[in-house]
C-alpha cells in the first residue's frame, strides 16, 4: 500500500477519535473555567461581526456618501466625516473584543496547563508499579513537556485563531451574499478548489507531525537512558554504538519534522496567494458584470466585495494552519488523556493501620466489623504466603507454590541466584502486584483487604536501588518519618553508622543532597537509606540487597545495629554475601521460582544440599 493511501485510511480511522478528544477538551477548557470560555466566545463573536460591519459599511460611504459628494459643485464633507467615524467605531469595537478574546485564551490556557499537569501528576502517583514497568520514561517525561505544552499553545493560538477565522468566514460570506449572490457563487468555485488542496496538504501534514511527536518522545525516552546509563557506556566503551543508535533516532525524527513542517509551509503561501489571485478575478468579474450591466452592481458594491474577498481569503489560509496545530496538539491531547486514563491501583482495601503516638514501636490494626463497629487490634507482624503462584506477565509464571509462615519477630531470609525471584516474593508483600493464587495474611488478615497505603506504611524497604531527594541528609532521614524529631534522625543516624561519613561532610546533616545523590558513594547512600528505614520504625522491616555496596567492615557494624533494630520486628532479608544471614531464624533458598529449602542456618548445613554448597563456596550465587 502507498503511504499516501495509508495516511489517507489512517486519517479517516482517526477522524472519529479526533473529534470525541476535541470534545473532551472542550469539557476540560469549559470546567476550568465557564465564564472565562462565554466571556471569550461573546468578543470573538463580536470581534467576528464588528469587521465584517465595517467592511460591509463601504459599500454605504461609496454610494451614499462619496459619489453624491462627486456630483456637487460645493460638497459637504460633514456627512461623509460622520460616516466613516462611524465605521472606525466598528472597526475599534472589533479590535478591543479582538484583544480581550487573545487575553482571555491566554489566561484561560495557563489555567488549563495548570490543572493538566496537576492531574497528570496526582494520577501518576497512584497508577501501579506494572504501569512504570511497560512504559518509557521517555515517553511519560514527553507528556509532561511537549504534550503540556502544545496543549497550551493551541488552546492560547490555535483554536483562538480558529475560531476567529471559522467565524469571520461565516459571517463574511453571510455579508458578500447580501451584497451579490452571483459574485458568492464564483467565490464559493475559487474556494472550494483552495479546500481540495489544503485538504491534501493537511492530512499529509497531520500524518507527519503526529509521527514527529512519536519520534520526538523516542529520541527523549533513548537520551534519557543513555544519560542514566552514562557511566556503564563509558566504561564499556560503547560510545560510538549508542552514537550510532542516537543517530537513527535523530534521523527519523528530522525525517518526520521535515516532512510535517514542509507540506506546513508549503500551504500559507498558496493560500495567501489564493486571496490575491480571488481579488483580481473578482475585480475583472465584478468590472465586466457591471460595465456590461448583466447584474445590477454598484461601484460600491464591487468596492466592500472586493475588501470582502480579501477577509475571506485570509481565513481560509489561517485555517488551514492552524488545523496543523491543532491536529499535532490532539496528538498531545491524546496521549495526555491516555496516561490520565490509565486505571489506578485497585484498592479496596476496609483494614487501615494506625500508630501509637504513645508507645514507640506499637501499631494497631483496624477492623471493621459486620456490625459496623471497628475493632482495634495490635500489629504483631505475622505474615503468611499460602500456595502463593505469580507472573508479572499472564505468560511468564515467576513464583511456584510459595508457601512461608514468617511469625512475628522472624528474621527470614531468601537467597538463591540472580532471577531466582527473591524481590519478587517482597514486591508480593508490599502488594506492587496482584497475585495471581494463593493467599498472603498479615496477622491474620488477607493482605487484600488491608488498604494499601497503610499496608506499605507499616512496612520498612530498604531497597539495594537507593534513591535520595534533593534536600538536606536530615530530610533525607525523615522522609522515613516526617514527625521525627532530630534527635530521632541522629539515633537512626548512629544506629545505622551513617553518622560517621555525614560527620565528615562539609555541613554535616544540613548538607544539601542534589538530585539522586550526586555527591555520595552508593555505600553511604545505602546507610543513609537503612537510617530512614529505621526512623520509619514499623512492624515488618525488608530489606533488599541493603548492604550490598557497603565494605564488609562497615557492613559488620551495620548489621549489628540493624540486629538490635530488627529484634522483636519480623523481617525479609536478601543478601548475597551469606555472612549477613546465617543468623536468620528462617533461610529460605529459591530455585526459579520454587522454594527448594528451607531450614535455619546448622539445619541448612546439615542438609549438606544447595545451601551447603552454597555456603561452603562449592556453589557460587550468579
Ligand atoms: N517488572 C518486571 N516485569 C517482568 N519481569 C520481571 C520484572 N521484575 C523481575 N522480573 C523477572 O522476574 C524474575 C525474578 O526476578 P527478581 O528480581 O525477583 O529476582 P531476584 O532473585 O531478586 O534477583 P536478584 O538477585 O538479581 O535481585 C526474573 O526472571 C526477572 O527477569
Amino acid at each position: 500500500m502507498n503511504l499516501d493511501k495509508a495516511v489517507e485510511n489512517k486519517n479517516s480511522q482517526n477522524t472519529g477519535k479526533r473529534s470525541t478528544i476535541l470534545w473532551r477538551l472542550l469539557k476540560l477548557v469549559a470546567s476550568t473555567s465557564p465564564w472565562m470560555l462565554i466571556a471569550s466566545t461573546i468578543a470573538i463573536i463580536l470581534t467576528a461581526a464588528a469587521n465584517v460591519l465595517g467592511s460591509l459599511f463601504i459599500e454605504r460611504l461609496i454610494n451614499v456618501y462619496i459619489i453624491p459628494l462627486t456630483k456637487e459643485a460645493q460638497p459637504n464633507f460633514g456627512p461623509l466625516l460622520h460616516a466613516i467615524a462611524v465605521m472606525f467605531g466598528c472597526y475599534a469595537i472589533g479590535f478591543i473584543s479582538n484583544y480581550l478574546f487573545a487575553v482571555l485564551m491566554a489566561v484561560l490556557a495557563q489555567k488549563v496547563q495548570y490543572r493538566v499537569r496537576l492531574e497528570m501528576f496526582e494520577h501518576m502517583e497512584k497508577l501501579p508499579i506494572s504501569y512504570f514497568d511497560e512504559n518509557d520514561y521517555g515517553d511519560i517525561m514527553s507528556c509532561y513537556t511537549n504534550d503540556i505544552d502544545t496543549l497550551q499553545q493551541m488552546i492560547s493560538q490555535s483554536i483562538p485563531q480558529f475560531m476567529n477565522s471559522a467565524l469571520n468566514l461565516i459571517f463574511v460570506l453571510g455579508a458578500m451574499l447580501a451584497l451579490s449572490w452571483q459574485l458568492t457563487i464564483f467565490t464559493l468555485i475559487v474556494f472550494a478548489l483552495s479546500i481540495i488542496i489544503v485538504r491534501f496538504l493537511t492530512v499529509r501534514s497531520a500524518h507527519y507531525f503526529q509521527l514527529q511527536q512519536k519520534e520526538l518522545g523516542q529520541v527523549n525516552g533513548y537520551n534519557e537512558e543513555m544519560l542514566n546509563g552514562l557511566k556503564v557506556i563509558k566504561v564499556f566503551s560503547h560510545e560510538p554504538e549508542v552514537e550510532e543508535d542516537f543517530d537513527a533516532y535523530n534521523e527519523s525524527l528530522k525525517v518526520a519534522s521535515g516532512k510535517a513542517h514542509t507540506y506546513a509551509t508549503i500551504l500559507f503561501p498558496i493560500m495567501g496567494n489564493m486571496g490575491n489571485l480571488l481579488y483580481v478575478l473578482i475585480a475583472i468579474l465584478g468590472g465586466a458584470v457591471a460595465i456590461n450591466r448583466i447584474a445590477p452592481l454598484s461601484l460600491g458594491v464591487i468596492g466592500a466585495f472586493l475588501q470582502l474577498s480579501k477577509q475571506f481569503a485570509m481565513p481560509i489560509a489561517q485555517i488551514s494552519q492552524q488545523l496543523n496545530s491543532i491536529v499535532m496538539a490532539l496528538a498531545g491531547a491524546e496521549r495526555i488523556f491516555k496516561l490520565e486514563d490509565q486505571p489506578v491501583e485497585i484498592d479496596d482495601g476496609d483494614v487501615t493501620i494506625t500508630k501509637d503516638e504513645n508507645v514507640k514501636g506499637a501499631w494497631h490494626w483496624n477492623v471493621p466489623q459486620k456490625d459496623g463497629s471497628v475493632k482495634k487490634v495490635t500489629v504483631k507482624g505475622h505474615i503468611v504466603f499460602d500456595h502463593v503462584n505469580f507472573g508479572y506477565t499472564p505468560n511468564k509464571q515467576i513464583l511456584y507454590d510459595i508457601s512461608i509462615d514468617a511469625k512475628p519477630g522472624m528474621k527470614v531470609a531468601l537467597v538463591g541466584e540472580t532471577g531466582a525471584g527473591k524481590t519478587t516474593i517482597s514486591n508480593m508483600i508490599n502488594r506492587f502486584y496482584e497475585i495471581n493464587s494463593g493467599t498472603i495474611t498479615y496477622d491474620g488478615i488477607p493482605i487484600s483487604r488491608i488498604k494499601k497505603d497503610d499496608l506499605r506504611q507499616s512496612l520498612s524497604i530498604v531497597l539495594q536501588d537507593t534513591h535520595m531527594f534533593t534536600g538536606t541528609v536530615m530530610d533525607n532521614i525523615r522522609f522515613g518519618n516526617t514527625d521525627a524529631s532530630d534527635d530521632d534522625v541522629y539515633q537512626a543516624a548512629h544506629l545505622s553508622h551513617a553518622d560517621e561519613f555525614i560527620h565528615h561532610l562539609d555541613e554535616g546533616y544540613k548538607t544539601i543532597i542534589d538530585g539522586n545523590g550526586g555527591d555520595l558513594s552508593q555505600g553511604q547512600m545505602q546507610l543513609l537509606s537503612i537510617a530512614r528505614a529505621m526512623i520509619a520504625d514499623e512492624p515488618v522491616m525488608i530489606l533488599d540487597e541493603a548492604t550490598s555496596s557497603i565494605d564488609t567492615q562497615t557492613e559488620k557494624l551495620v548489621q549489628a545495629g540493624m540486629d538490635n533494630l530488627l529484634a522483636g520486628r519480623t523481617s525479609f532479608v536478601i543478601a548475597h554475601r551469606l555472612s549477613t544471614i546465617v543468623n536468620s531464624d528462617l533461610i529460605l533458598v529459591l530455585d526459579h521460582g520454587h522454594i527448594i529449602e528451607a531450614g535455619n542456618h546448622e539445619q541448612l548445613l546439615k542438609k549438606k544440599g544447595y545451601y551447603y554448597e552454597l555456603y561452603t563456596g562449592k556453589k557460587e550465587i550468579e
